[in-house]
């Protein structure tokens, strides 16, 4: 059962409870059952489940609960923190400072995705000003190095290995050395990947990790892979000290349960999931928005970052100021558009609301928007500097639009749908006219600028509607009040 149908079976079990009547020890018991089934179908271990399910029971003493109270919420409640409680080991794991050496080791079986989450936890760290380098001790796999080296170029990461050298731990320590003294911060190895019955390539690991003394291991598990995760992290652990897991190909069919499972066995957090083959398709990983999002119930803070990426905040100051003066152009339009597809799948933001899941969205309705968006950036490629750029809506004629019509192989009709949806967007943005710029990457003095009737006007309508109009998204705000951080987000916080 792959995550989002996970949540989709807890959601639906709380549902059931709550539209029973009266919830006693019977209604609890069947929502319990439903949730133990698809924890195990998601491939969460069997103790685990029970386990939970016992520690539930014990929470939840129904004839303890006054007359008055309520039993769905404290049920819902109860399912939260224990999965809460199964996600998280109750201590933080390593954290690498800037400007202070660390070694990062990672570990995993063959094919997990390895190298893979190397270059992209080393990208990662890049952005936000690490000085990081990549130490390819994987001489097992034939074109590791290569692939390494490949994913480091493209990243502009240095890197170190060898194609002779057939020793990784002797490759790992000079590597090691080598970033060492040229001051990178972040020295991240890669050693091969090996299945827990392969006894001298766990020895080999346990050198290299011996000769590198890393501060960090981090575990690399492939979210697919099953009830075996148990036993396999298991493994690792006893081998070397696994400190993280990095849990990769969340995006795919992944039984994320796995994940569950390979956090009990090495009783170490989950740092980041990997959510594709490219370098930035990697998220940190929160343990509360996490289950939040599994239980239908919402993950407002992934979600506000999805509207800064399609609204940037902090990366575009000039954007920003040129949409506070009220200049949309068809340009802006077309950027845009190309933040909305870098976005992914339109179900994946939906998922993050309270209340919805990713199932809700039909599938066919997403590609046809993303078609949709495509096609209109065709009609904007055939389109000139001085039309892109105009903010003078009598500039784009009728040849205009014709002439765009033939460079694009699109229908007139189609391009001025095109220019229609501008104009919509364009009205939208006229209303954020005078919206405070802030200094740039102050982006918390722009959230505090913004507020609910502000987020209504950018936010797509047909989103709007799900969330319930402006009363929802009002409500939606209050319900981050919890948190001062997020607060400040939306002005009133502080
Ligand atoms: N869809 C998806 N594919 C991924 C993700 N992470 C890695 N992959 C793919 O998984 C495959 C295996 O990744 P590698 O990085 O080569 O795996 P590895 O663990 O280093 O392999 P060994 O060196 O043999 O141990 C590659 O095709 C990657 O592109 C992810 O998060 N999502």
């Amino acid at each position: 059962m792959v995550l989002a149908e996970l949540g989709g079976s807890i959601s639906r079990a709380l549902q059931q409870m709550s539209n029973a009547t009266v919830i006693d020890e019977k209604v609890l018991n069947e929502c319990l059952n439903e949730i133990t089934r698809a924890l195990l179908q998601s491939d969460v271990q069997f103790k685990l489940v029970r386990d939970m399910q016992t520690n539930i029971k014990k929470i939840v003493n129904l004839d303890d609960l006054a007359a008055g109270h309520n039993k769905r919420k404290i049920i819902q409640q109860a399912i939260f923190n224990e999965l809460c409680k199964m996600l998280d080991p109750g201590k933080p794991s390593f954290i690498p400072k800037k400007g202070k050496t660390s070694v990062v080791m990672f570990v995993g079986l063959q094919g997990s995705g390895k190298t893979t989450t190397c270059t992209k936890y080393a990208y990662y760290h890049q952005k936000k000003g690490w000085r990081p380098a990549l130490v390819c001790a994987d001489t097992f796999r034939a074109g590791a190095f290569d692939q390494l080296k490949q994913n480091a170029t493209k990243a502009k990461i240095p890197f170190y290995g060898s194609y002779t050298e057939s020793d990784p731990v002797k490759i790992a320590a000079e590597g090691v050395e080598r970033f060492k003294e040229e001051n990178y911060d972040l020295i991240i190895v890669d050693t091969s990947g090996r299945h827990k019955q392969e006894a001298a390539l766990f020895e080999e690991m346990r050198q290299v990790s011996e000769a590198t003394k890393p501060d960090l291991v981090i575990f690399v598990m492939d979210s697919s892979i099953g009830q075996a995760a148990f036993d396999q992290a298991q493994a690792f652990k006893q081998s070397v000290s696994v400190g993280a897991v990095i849990v990769t190909k969340m995006d795919g069919h992944a039984k994320g349960g796995g994940a569950l499972s390979a956090v009990a066995a090495t009783k170490s957090p989950v740092i980041f999931i990997g959510t594709g083959e490219h370098m930035d398709e990697f998220e940190v990983f929160d343990v509360k928005p996490f289950v939040s999002r599994l239980l239908g119930m919402g993950d407002l803070s992934a979600f506000m970052d999805k509207i800064h990426e399609v609204v940037p905040m902090d990366q575009q100051p000039e954007l920003l100021q040129k949409l506070s003066d009220g200049h949309f152009t068809l340009r802006i339009m077309y950027e845009q558009f190309q933040s909305i597809l870098k976005m992914g799948p339109i179900s994946q933001v939906f998922s993050m609301l309270p209340g919805f899941r990713a199932e809700l969205m039909p599938k066919g309705h997403e590609k046809e928007s993303s078609a949709k968006i495509k096609r209109y950036m065709t009609m904007m490629d055939s389109m000139t500097n001085e039309e892109l750029d105009s903010t003078n809506p009598k500039l784009m004629n009728e040849s205009r639009m014709m002439r765009i019509a033939r460079g694009s192989g699109r229908l007139v009709r189609e391009v001025m749908d095109m220019l229609e949806e501008y104009k919509r967007l364009a009205k939208v943005w006229s209303k954020m006219k005078g919206l405070k710029i802030p200094k740039k990457g102050d982006m918390n003095a722009l959230s505090r600028n913004m507020n609910a009737q502000h987020m209504s006007k950018v936010l797509p309508p047909q989103m709007l509607k799900q969330i319930g109009g402006m009363g929802g998204l009002q409500s939606l705000m209050k319900q981050m009040g919890s948190t001062k951080d997020m607060m400040g987000m939306f002005g009133g916080g502080d």
